[in-house]
């Protein structure tokens, strides 16, 4: 076993992500004390299980105790309602007290709902995020963000509920999909493009090698990015301050897409939201903000990966104002108004509040006619 840590410090409390190797295998000792019971109740989907049940299984019964899994299917569609009340009935049948820990072993998809299903079981119990994708190594799974999708739109229920453990095993990263690698790897990009310039550097030279299964820039990569994470939440917990917002870069765009495709699977959320960067740093050089090399960097980087980078080529039957619609239910959006995460250069992220939905509506039309 091999792993660093990294805290996550809030008012008062705190809570630690490993990141390294060997720490699922390892899951019954990493947890502890926080495993107070002989059974772990283990939130999962279908693939998940079927791939590392077996190691988790092992690794609690070397601390003598065992796991009762929830296995759901795979998939964004499963951050449902009927979800949700899946979760809560199975935790309630395995008797969880509010000072237990339940496992989330998956993705985002099921850290969020687990996490969100952990808030509100007799008003919030604990929970330890096994997170099993790179999206959900390097973003979901640090910073307490939980939620469900329903029909209006991404992750519009839900709560703010901190993990009290993060383990990010590199290992696990073997088994995930190419495809499902490089709708992480968009998250990874965001911290460069947010306000470090020189991550941006290091994912243009080490990102194919990262992505083609080199650990050691695997760890790299979840290592800065969740430090990255850690630092903005720490600062902004409830997203109250704007800092926490900066997190958001490509989101506005990337849910539209998002919703606009209905959770189908069509479009990852990291594939969304490499587009939606896109989107954001296009509509600051429409702005006058950024210069146009900068951002058509960013694209050529995303294309260099074999990732879409340009809305046209996902030859959506709709238009601009369809997209800019779907924006309406941000959870950004205050008092009418939708502030956007916009570019002053790569890096250089900052919170604009003056952008005009119709305006918005207007360049997104463009933007899908865009030859590509
Ligand atoms: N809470 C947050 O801060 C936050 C941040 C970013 C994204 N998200 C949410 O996360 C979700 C996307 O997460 P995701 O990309 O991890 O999707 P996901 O959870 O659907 O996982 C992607 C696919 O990979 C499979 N899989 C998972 N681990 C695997 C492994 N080790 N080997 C093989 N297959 C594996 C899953 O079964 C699934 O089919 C979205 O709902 C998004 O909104 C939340
Ligand atoms: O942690 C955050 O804050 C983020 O915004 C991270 C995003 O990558 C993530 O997709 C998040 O779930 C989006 O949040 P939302 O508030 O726009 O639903
Ligand atoms: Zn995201």
């Amino acid at each position: 076993m091999n792993a660093a840590v990294f805290p996550v410090s809030l008012a008062g409390r705190s809570y630690e992500v490993r990141v390294g190797t060997g720490l699922l295998a390892g899951l019954g000792h990493q947890a502890g004390a926080l495993l107070r019971k002989p059974v772990v109740p283990v939130v999962t989907d279908e693939i998940v299980a079927s791939l590392w049940r077996d190691t988790l299984d092992a690794s609690l019964a070397a601390v003598g105790k065992k796991a009762s899994w929830l296995v759901l299917p795979s998939g964004e569609a499963t951050k449902s309602w009927a979800n949700l009340e899946k979760v809560c009935d199975f935790l309630l049948a395995e008797g969880v007290e509010r000072g237990d820990h339940i496992v989330a072993l998956g993705g985002g998809v099921i850290g969020d709902l687990t996490g969100f299903a952990a808030s509100v079981l007799k008003r919030g119990c604990g929970f330890i995020q096994v997170p099993t994708t790179l999206l959900a190594q390097v973003d979901s799974s640090v910073g307490g963000k939980t939620a469900i999708n329903t029909a209006a739109g991404k992750n519009l229920i839900g709560a703010f509920h901190q993990p009290g453990l993060v383990l990010a095993d590199i290992d696990v990263l073997a088994t995930l999909p190419p495809r499902e690698l490089r709708a992480g790897y968009a998250e990874v990009v965001k911290y460069g493009l947010i306000d470090d310039a020189d991550f941006f550097d290091w994912c243009e030279v080490h990102g194919p090698d990262m992505l083609a299964g080199d650990e050691e820039l695997r760890t790299e990569a979840v290592r800065r990015s969740v430090e990255a994470k850690a630092r903005v939440v720490a600062q902004d917990e409830r997203e109250t301050t704007g800092a926490r917002a900066l997190l958001n870069l490509g989101h506005t765009f990337g849910h539209a897409l998002e919703a606009e495709l209905g959770y189908s699977g069509r479009l990852l959320h990291g594939e969304a939201v490499a587009i939606g960067m896109v989107l954001a740093a296009r509509y600051s050089v429409r702005r006058g903000e950024m210069h146009r090399q900068d951002a058509e960097r960013i694209a050529a980087h995303f294309r260099s990966v074999d990732m879409i980078a340009d809305v046209a080529a996902l030859g959506l039957d709709c238009d601009g104002r369809r997209l800019a619609d779907h924006m309406l239910h941000d959870k950004k959006m205050d008092a009418g108004t939708l502030p956007f995460l916009l570019m002053r250069g790569i890096g250089k992220t900052y919170l604009a509040k003056d952008v005009a939905l119709d305006d918005v509506a207007e360049f997104l039309d463009a933007e899908l006619k865009r030859e590509v």
